[in-house]
């Protein structure tokens, strides 16, 4: 026994001697040749194939679905029987996800055959301009198998862990709801390019007060488009869908696309185009997302100078002299300003980055549907335009329904009457039904309701006639001006003749 302890030493203390010399004696650059021919060698030699499946794809920009879904696969059928376990990824998740800890090993039997994945990580260095030392983590599973077995799992085995792993993910993830970051907080070890917060806003299609044959067709359309997968592939067009949502402030815009992510159980990426610095960014900030959810840019008119119609040569003429002075201070704006472009985001939205991920919608809001440029806003792009419109009786019995819980009242009529002849947003309307104490009941809610779009139909009322007066005062000016220019033209004329 004594002896062979010391056998074992002597070799171990060979082992290392020979490993310190090659280390120390052979040069780095033939080291890396002989690591090579050695790797082959035991290609050759071994029985065993190796599938490596990392985190981060394509330069790591963009985080590997298949890692996620091989993880979660593990983390239901193999991983509880690993030695170390982790609890702390369950960022996404609605319950606590154990996964396998970093070197650790599980196998898995699929139609009698064993395998194995191992999960790894290396360790990355890097500098900063700053002379500042980075490190993060590269995260991988490594599948083994035997090689006779290399047809049956490369074509069943992995397509079956890619599958349940995904469906599994489907059924745990807690929705979220992203904001993008500016572009200094991207680095893996910051905040990177989205931060989230779990998503619980209650809208519903149910409580959504709008026309209901137009909330019926757009349920429609969502689910065709959700069930979609094969056809899009069919006809050869990205999975995604663009809905432009317009109208008055407080019509429902925001509130729809909450209701829209809880009726397809999607994420929520809200995109504030403002903090992009370009279209570069734009692209990447999107190639980041995941399918199943929806990408919003709200008030896209006011997002960024995407908007106005395209400028007739005149109007440019025009304004060719003011635009001059303003130019030096517009140019130190620019700088500070987000370069995203139309085009750029035109890109973005359906060019061929658009089709990097599939099953995602995407909506565009504004209170000012004429001032967009129509390139943004063809069908194809924008598929479906919603128009959010003032509240009239349809929707008012929504929100009676929601808020106070009755479908008639004997004010209902008049509330019908009044409703069609004065614009009301239902944000407003809501806030009028809404008990304020607990002794308002809904008689008091409804009798205060119709006091109010009384008094708003007063007001617009005295609103247009003030308006008719100025414009009819503004155009009597105007034509006595035009009077007054043509009596002086006409006594220049007499004096010339004189
Ligand atoms: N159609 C609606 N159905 C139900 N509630 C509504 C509707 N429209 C507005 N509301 C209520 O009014 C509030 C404001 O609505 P919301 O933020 O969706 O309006 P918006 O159209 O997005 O306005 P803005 O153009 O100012 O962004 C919501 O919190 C909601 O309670
Ligand atoms: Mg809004």
């Amino acid at each position: 026994m004594l002896e062979t302890v010391a056998i074992w030493g002597k070799m171990v203390t060979s082992i290392m001697l020979i490993w310190a010399m090659y280390s120390q004696y052979i040069p780095r650059h033939i080291r890396s040749h002989l690591e090579i021919y050695f790797y082959k060698l035991l290609g050759w030699l071994s029985f065993y194939v190796h599938i490596k499946f990392t985190e981060h794809i394509d330069e790591g920009l963009k985080r590997s679905e298949n890692y996620d879904a091989i993880r979660n696969y593990l983390s239901t059928n193999t991983a509880a029987r690993a030695q170390r376990l982790k609890a702390n990824e369950s960022k996404n998740s609605k319950s606590l996800v154990l996964s396998m800890d970093d070197h650790e090993e599980v196998e898995d039997v699929f139609n009698g055959v064993k395998v194995k994945w191992y999960s790894n990580v290396k360790v990355t260095q890097t500098q900063s301009n700053y002379g500042r030392n980075n490190s993060y983590e590269r995260r991988f599973f490594t599948l083994t198998f035997h090689r006779r077995h290399r047809g049956m799992i490369i074509d069943t085995y992995i397509t079956h862990v890619l599958r349940e792993g995904k469906a599994i993910g489907v059924r745990n993830r807690e929705r979220k709801l992203y904001t993008n970051n500016s572009s200094s907080e991207w680095y893996p070890w910051m905040s990177g390019k989205w931060s989230n917060v779990p998503f619980h806003h209650p809208a519903t299609f149910e409580t959504l007060a709008m026309d209901p044959e137009k909330k019926e067709r757009i349920k429609k359309d969502l689910v065709k488009f959700s069930k979609g997968k094969d056809y899009y592939k069919k006809v050869g067009k990205a999975w995604k869908r663009g809905y432009l949502l317009f109208g008055p402030p407080g019509t429902g815009k925001s509130t729809m696309i909450s209701a829209i992510a809880n009726f397809l159980d999607y994420d929520v990426y809200d995109l504030e185009l403002t903090t992009v610095k370009d279209n570069s960014e734009l692209k990447k900030l999107l190639l980041e997302t995941q399918g199943k959810s929806i990408v919003v840019i709200e008030d896209i008119d006011c997002s960024l100078d995407l908007t106005g119609q395209r400028k007739t040569k005149k109007e440019e003429d025009g304004e060719e002299e003011k635009d001059k002075k303003k130019e030096k201070k517009d140019k130190e704006e620019d700088e500070k300003k987000s370069k995203v472009t139309l085009s750029g985001l035109l890109n973005s939205i359906d060019g061929l980055w658009s089709a990097c991920s599939d099953e995602k919608i995407i909506i565009f809001t504004t209170n000012f549907v004429d001032k967009l440029d129509p390139a943004l806003i063809r069908r194809g792009r924008m598929d479906n335009h919603i128009e959010m419109s003032y509240c009239r009786f349809e929707a008012f019995k929504v929100l009676a329904k929601n808020y106070l819980e009755i479908e008639s009242h004997e004010l209902y009529g008049e509330i019908e009457r009044l409703l069609e002849e004065t614009d009301m947003s239902p944000a407003d309307v809501a806030e009028t039904l809404m008990p304020k104490s607990d002794e308002e009941d809904a008689d008091v809610c409804i009798k205060r309701l119709v006091k109010t779009v009384e008094e708003e139909k007063e007001k617009a009322k005295k609103l247009a006639e003030e308006e008719e007066k100025s414009k009819a005062e503004k155009e009597e000016k105007r034509k006595k001006n035009k009077e007054e220019e043509a009596d002086n033209k006409k006594t220049e004329e007499d004096e010339k003749k004189v």
